[in-house]
């Protein structure tokens, strides 16, 4: 049996994408990083240990397969989570106008006897924003519970002139290498076997 471990709602929607069961774990994971820990370590890291707290939750279960994933917006080094509230967003927007960042995303898949993780890493560049711009931007409300204070998958695909790499990987679940680790566990797509649990 599959597990997403994440209460993130784009996750869930995406991996619905990919056609296979699986149940929701809840879980709840402190997202602090180290200091001089590199943006791509920390959010292996994390997605580690969200997939290695949702396996605790099933641990009766010997053949639970759990997914857990982070994603990041890097800006020279800088790591932008999800901003706490919309001064903190504002001030994310403004360093990223008329720049190009990295988005990661980082995707761990584990079993009781196994691990394996995959990240996506993709290039944006957003156009130049005014102040008026991140103001109405700020007033949609979708920044908020977004890594770098948007969603690609919103109204702010319109900041975007050019992106290299995974759509999906900006939205939270890079869905070509999720389906890789996937079928490493003998998980295949579109091939939905059971039905959803929710644990
Ligand atoms: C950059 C970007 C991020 N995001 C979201 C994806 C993630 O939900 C969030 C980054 O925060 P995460 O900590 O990766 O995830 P989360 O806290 O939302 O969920 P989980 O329970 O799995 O830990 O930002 C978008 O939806 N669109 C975007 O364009």
């Amino acid at each position: 049996m599959l597990y997403l471990a994440s209460k993130s709602p784009r996750r869930r929607e995406l991996l619905t994408r990919l056609g296979v069961d699986f149940g929701l774990l809840d879980i709840d994971i402190p997202e602090l990083r180290q200091p001089a820990e590199a943006p791509d370590d920390y959010v292996r890291r994390v997605a580690r240990e969200k997939a290695g707290a949702g396996l605790l939750e099933v641990v009766a279960n010997p053949s639970a397969l759990v997914l857990g994933s982070d994603t990041e917006v890097v800006l020279d080094d800088e790591v932008f989570g999800k901003p706490a509230d919309a001064g903190e967003a504002a001030g994310m927007l403004r360093r990223l106008s008329g720049r190009t960042h990295r988005v990661l995303s980082a995707v761990s898949l584990v079993s009781a006897g196994r691990e394996v993780q995959a990240m996506s890493e993709s290039r944006v560049t957003f156009t130049a924003l005014d102040d008026a711009t991140i103001a109405a931007y700020l007033a949609t409300g979708e920044w908020q519970g977004k890594a770098g204070a948007y969603a690609i998958q919103g109204v702010a695909e319109m900041f975007v002139e050019h992106l290299e790499g995974s759509f999906s990987g900006v939205m939270g679940l890079p869905l070509h290498e999720t389906s890789r680790l996937l079928a490493e566990f003998g998980v295949h797509v579109l091939q939905p076997s059971s039905t959803p649990d929710r644990a």
